[in-house]
C-alpha cells in the first residue's frame, strides 16, 4: 500500500508469493503511512505488516476483532528520526531556517553581500547546547536515542515515559533524570522533544494549558504525529514568546508564512537504510506468520513461537481471552481421533492465540465447527 523497499519484498520469493500494489484477495499488506481506517478489510486479509513505528493509521481494533495481528518494525528507524530530531534542534539553537532565507534573498556582487551579511547576522544569535536542559517525552526506541545523544553533546536531559520498559531503561545513559508528569518536563527543559505515539491518550497531549506553564523561550520539536500538538495552541505559544521555535516533521496550514517554524514534510524515517531496515523486519514477521502462525513484534497480539512438532498439520486459533477456549480447542482435535504432539497458548489483554500441532490431517468439519465457535476470531491450518 507504500513503496517498500525493494530489500523487504525480496523476501517473499516470487515462487511463492504474489506481490503487487492493487490486489483484491490479499492474505497480507504491507504498508508505512497508507491510512487504512476506511479500508474494507477483505475476508482473506491474515496479517498486517507495517514497516516503521506508528500504527495511527491502522484500524488495530477492528483487524484484532478479526485475529489478525498488526506488525510493526520497533526501533528500526529510531536512528533515521534521532539525527532529523538532532538537525531540527541545531537548526532551532542557531537560527538556522531564518538566517539561510536572509541569505537566499541577498544579491549583488560579492563584496556587497558579505557587508549585507556582517551587517544582517545579528539577528541570528543562537544558543549553545551544553548545560541547557532538554525534556523527552516518551523514552522508547526513539526517545532514548534522542536523550542519550543530547547527553553526548553536554546537556542535561529530563525524561518522562511512565510505562518506559525495561530495556530502554537500560539502554538509557545514566544521569538521564526522571521526571513525574509532562508538566514537570515543560516547566524545567528549554527544549522539549516529543517521542509518544499517537493514542487517544496522547492526542492533544501539548495544548494551551500545558504550554501555559512551560519554560518562557523554549524549543519545541514534534518528530511524533501532528495530533499530539495543538497547533492553534502553538501559534498563540509563539506569538507571546513563550516558545521560541517548532520544529516539527507535519506541515500545517496554521503555520504558512511563520519564521519562526521549521515544518518538514513527515521525512524522519525517510533514509534508504532506515526503508531497508523497516522493510526488512515487517516482511519477515509478515511471511514468518503465514508460513507457521508464529508471532513477533505484533502490537495487537502475544508475543509466540513454537518449532514445528508432529507429523502432522499445524492449527492456529485466535479468541477472544475468556474461559474455556483452550478446552474447546483441544476437544475439537480430541474429537476427531487426533493426537495433539505439541501446544503453545498466549494471552494478551482481550486476545488470546494458540499454536496446535497434530499428528494427522485435520477434518475440515472440524475446522468450520472451530470458525463457529463463539469467541473464536481466526483460525487457520498450515499444512
Ligand atoms: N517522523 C517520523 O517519520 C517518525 C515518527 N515516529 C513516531 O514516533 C513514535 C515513537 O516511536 P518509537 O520511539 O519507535 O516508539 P516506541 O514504542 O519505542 O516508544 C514510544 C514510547 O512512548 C511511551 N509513551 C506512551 N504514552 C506516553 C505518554 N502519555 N507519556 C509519556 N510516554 C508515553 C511508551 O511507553 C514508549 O516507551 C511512533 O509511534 C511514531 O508515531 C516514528 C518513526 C518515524
Ligand atoms: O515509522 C513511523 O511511525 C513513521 O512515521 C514513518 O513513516 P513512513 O514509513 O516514512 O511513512
Amino acid at each position: 500500500m507504500n513503496n517498500i523497499s525493494a530489500r523487504g519484498l525480496d523476501r517473499f520469493p516470487r515462487e511463492q508469493f504474489e506481490i503487487a500494489s492493487e490486489m483484491s484477495n490479499p492474505d497480507a499488506v504491507l504498508l508505512r503511512s497508507a491510512k487504512l481506517h476506511d479500508w474494507d478489510i477483505p475476508d482473506t486479509l491474515k496479517a498486517v505488516g507495517r514497516a516503521g513505528a506508528g500504527v495511527n493509521n491502522i484500524p488495530v481494533d477492528a483487524m484484532s476483532k478479526r485475529g489478525i495481528p498488526v506488525f510493526n518494525a520497533p526501533g528500526a528507524n529510531a536512528n533515521a528520526v534521532k539525527e532529523l530530531v538532532l538537525g531540527g534542534l541545531f537548526m532551532a539553537a542557531r537560527c538556522m531556517g531564518p538566517a539561510w532565507e536572509f541569505s537566499r534573498g541577498l544579491t549583488g556582487t560579492n563584496a556587497e553581500m558579505n557587508q549585507a551579511a556582517e551587517a544582517g547576522k545579528k539577528q541570528f544569535t543562537g544558543f549553545e547546547l551544553p548545560g541547557r536542559t532538554l525534556g523527552v517525552i516518551g523514552l522508547g526506541a526513539i526517545g532514548v536515542n534522542v536523550a542519550n545523544a543530547a547527553m553526548a553533546l553536554g546537556m542535561r536531559v529530563i525524561g518522562y515515559d511512565p510505562q518506559i520498559t525495561v530495556r530502554s531503561a537500560w539502554n538509557l545513559e545514566a544521569g538521564v533524570r526522571r521526571a513525574h508528569s509532562v508538566d514537570e518536563v515543560l516547566a524545567a527543559a528549554d527544549v522539549v522533544t516529543l517521542h509518544v505515539p499517537e493514542t487517544d491518550d496522547t492526542r492533544g497531549l501539548i495544548n494551551g494549558a500545558r504550554l501555559a506553564g512551560s519554560r518562557e523561550g523554549q524549543v519545541l520539536l514534534n518528530f511524533a504525529r501532528a495530533g499530539i500538538v495543538d497547533e492553534t495552541a502553538v501559534v498563540k505559544a509563539l506569538d507571546q514568546g513563550r516558545l521560541r521555535t517548532y520544529v516539527c516533521d507535519f506541515p500545517a496550514a496554521a503555520f504558512e508564512g511563520r519564521t519562526d517554524v521549521i515544518a518538514l514534510p513527515h521525512i524522519g524515517a525517510s533514509t534508504n537504510e532506515a526503508q531497508e531496515n523497516c522493510a526488512v523486519m515487517a516482511a519477515d514477521e509478515v511471511r514468518d506468520y503465514l508460513e507457521t502462525g508464529n508471532i513477533v513484534n505484533a502490537v495487537n497480539f502475544p508475543e509466540l513461537m513454537l518449532p514445528r512438532n508432529g507429523s502432522g498439520d499445524r492449527l492456529t486459533v485466535a479468541n477472544a481471552n475468556v474461559p474455556n477456549m483452550l478446552g474447546q480447542i483441544s476437544s475439537a482435535v480430541a474429537e476427531a481421533d487426533l493426537n495433539i504432539a505439541d501446544m503453545y497458548n498466549k494471552s494478551r489483554g482481550d486476545l488470546a492465540y494458540s499454536v496446535v500441532d497434530i499428528d494427522g490431517k485435520l477434518p475440515d468439519d472440524v475446522v468450520t465447527r472451530l470458525r463457529s465457535t463463539e469467541g473464536v476470531l481466526a483460525v487457520r491450518v498450515i499444512e
